[in-house]
């Protein structure tokens, strides 16, 4: 799914109106009638409404929703707020229509003290500002936003759009803006819903489709993307019926450190999981034994060392389809003075994560040695070590797409929805998987599932796109058999062959 922007969204609307077409107040009929439903199923009559709304077309949305829930027999009062601002012209029409037969049920608010008492069971509707919003809302109208929060531990908050406050495209800190329980959000996602600094504000999105021009969706260029189970559909590759496992490639995982192999072993059974051909572990001595009791599927190589790799890279030759280094690696001189090395001798797209990420912060310019198409899968702090701070959520993710574009690299933010930047800089959202999977080893698991695909010949975009989505799959099928509590990385990838069950089969 495209993610638009405030100034695109726009666009479409007006798109849609000139070409389906529809005029502008049948467009914002069915726009509210969507959420209309939304609310008459979701809520009984018991519940009284009471319905903010603004003078733009986020409030003509509250004005219909008004109207709607009226005309069912709900109990709404609908507060409009008289903030000196002209009203838009389809606000005008559905504010006639509603004053001509409920005008008992209209409410003026011209300042905080206007502010009605709400009975228990009260629901808020949130129509206040939508994508319109071009500055932080100030004066009497945050003090509205201010008592509406308050409400927030008693009383649900449906937010129209957008919760009241928030920009699609720009960081709102610090600014007041709406606690919704609930944000019904018209035909697309928006950035400012994917990024961790808004999780408190949005609450559960549903994307409740309008009917925008298709034509205009097709052809719109974006930079931001929500990946989902069609383009899944796209990028998996069914197994040829005569094939061997020559036919899937032979991996390389650099990982695990004395005390860490734990890391190599949950790495090397994601990466067989997810249907490498052959894999080869390089490990240190000390974790000879380990992984070949824990692993009987993966082969072993053991360094030199005892107690952390520092010769791997004479292992990284031909044989090898690609490479996963990183995982509880550590970051000892000779163990970084080894990635140097085959930072200079192997050149085919590889996984580069945890340690491996960490010696590339101390020594930035290997980074330039990284060969192209190659995946980087940090974590915040990890990114921010290797790039440097952001300002905000925003700021970060126009950080992580020049970077991938400078040089030339998939770059997976790790998070709540994870985000994967792309070498031509678009940026693509996942968002299967949930906090059941904020637990030590889940990122060795990713690592692993990168380094079986690439193997197979998945191309890194491909790779990158369709591991992130498995891994938050199956993290979701573990957490809804054993809880997010009780599941564990090791969970992650006993269920990776339901997810590619479930998804593909
Ligand atoms: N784009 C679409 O596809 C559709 C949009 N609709 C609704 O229209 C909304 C957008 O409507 P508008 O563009 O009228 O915008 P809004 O309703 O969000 O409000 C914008 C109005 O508020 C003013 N304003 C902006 N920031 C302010 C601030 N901080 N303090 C005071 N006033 C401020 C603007 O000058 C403008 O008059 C959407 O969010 C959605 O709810 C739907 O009705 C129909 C379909
Ligand atoms: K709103």
């Amino acid at each position: 799914m495209k993610i638009f922007t405030a100034a695109q969204i726009r666009e479409a609307d007006a798109f849609t109106i000139a070409h389906e077409p529809v005029s502008s107040t049948d467009l914002m009929a069915r726009a509210a009638g969507k959420c209309a439903d939304w609310l008459l199923d979701r809520f009984a009559p018991v519940h009284p409404f009471f319905i903010f709304c603004g003078k733009g077309n986020n409030g003509g949305d509250g004005l219909v929703i008004a109207h709607r829930l009226l005309e069912e027999g709900y109990q709404v009062t609908a507060c409009l707020l008289e903030y000196g601002n002209k009203a838009s012209e389809d606000y005008i029409y559905y504010y006639r229509r509603l004053q001509q037969q409920y005008a008992g049920r209209i409410r003026e608010i011209a300042d905080v003290t206007g502010f009605p008492e709400l009975p228990a069971s009260a629901v808020i509707v949130d129509a206040i500002f939508g994508t319109g919003l071009n500055k932080p809302i100030e004066g009497w109208l945050a003090g509205i936003i201010h008592k509406i929060n308050d409400q927030h531990g008693r009383h649900t908050i449906v937010a129209i759009d957008m919760p009241s406050g928030l920009m699609a495209d720009a960081s709102c800190r610090n600014t007041p803006v709406i606690q919704a329980h609930y944000t019904l959000s018209f035909e697309f996602h928006k950035l400012a819903f994917l990024l961790p600094e808004n999780a408190a504000l949005v609450g559960e999105v549903q994307i409740l489709p309008i009917g925008l021009s298709p034509d205009y969706i097709t052809h719109t260029p974006v930079r931001y993307h929500l990946a989902d189970k069609e383009m899944m559909h796209t990028i998996y590759m069914p197994r040829p019926a005569f094939a061997h496992k020559g036919t899937f490639g032979h991996a390389l995982l650099v990982a695990g450190s004395y005390g860490k192999m734990g890391a190599a072993v949950l790495s090397a059974k994601a990466c067989l999981r997810a249907g490498v051909g052959l894999l080869t572990c390089h490990i240190p001595r000390c974790g000879y034994d380990i992984m070949q009791i824990s692993e009987p599927a993966a082969m072993s190589v053991a360094d030199e060392v005892h107690e952390h790799s520092a010769h791997f890279h004479e292992q990284a030759d031909a044989r090898y389809k690609t490479i996963g280094i990183g995982p509880g690696l550590g970051t000892a001189t000779a163990t970084a003075r080894s990635f140097e090395k085959l930072l200079t001798c192997y050149k085919r797209p590889m996984v580069i994560d945890a340690d491996a990420l960490n010696i590339l912060s101390v020594y930035p310019s290997l980074l330039y040695q990284v060969p192209a198409g190659s995946i980087l899968t940090p974590h915040p702090k990890e990114f921010e070590r290797l790039f440097g701070p952001s300002a905000n959520d925003f700021e970060r993710m126009e950080l992580l797409s020049k970077q991938a574009v400078r040089l030339q690299l998939y770059i997976l933010l790790k998070g709540r929805y994870t985000a994967i930047a792309c070498p031509d800089g678009a940026v693509y959202f996942n968002a299967t998987g949930n906090p059941g999977m904020a637990t030590g080893g889940s990122g060795d698991v990713l690592t692993g599932i990168l380094t079986g695909l690439l193997a197979q010949d998945y191309a890194p975009k491909a790779a990158v796109l369709l591991g992130a989505w498995l891994h938050g799959y199956a993290g979701d099928l573990a957490a809804a058999k054993l809880s997010q509590e009780a599941m564990t990385a090791g969970d992650i990838i006993s269920h990776l062959g339901a997810a590619f069950l479930e998804c593909f089969y």
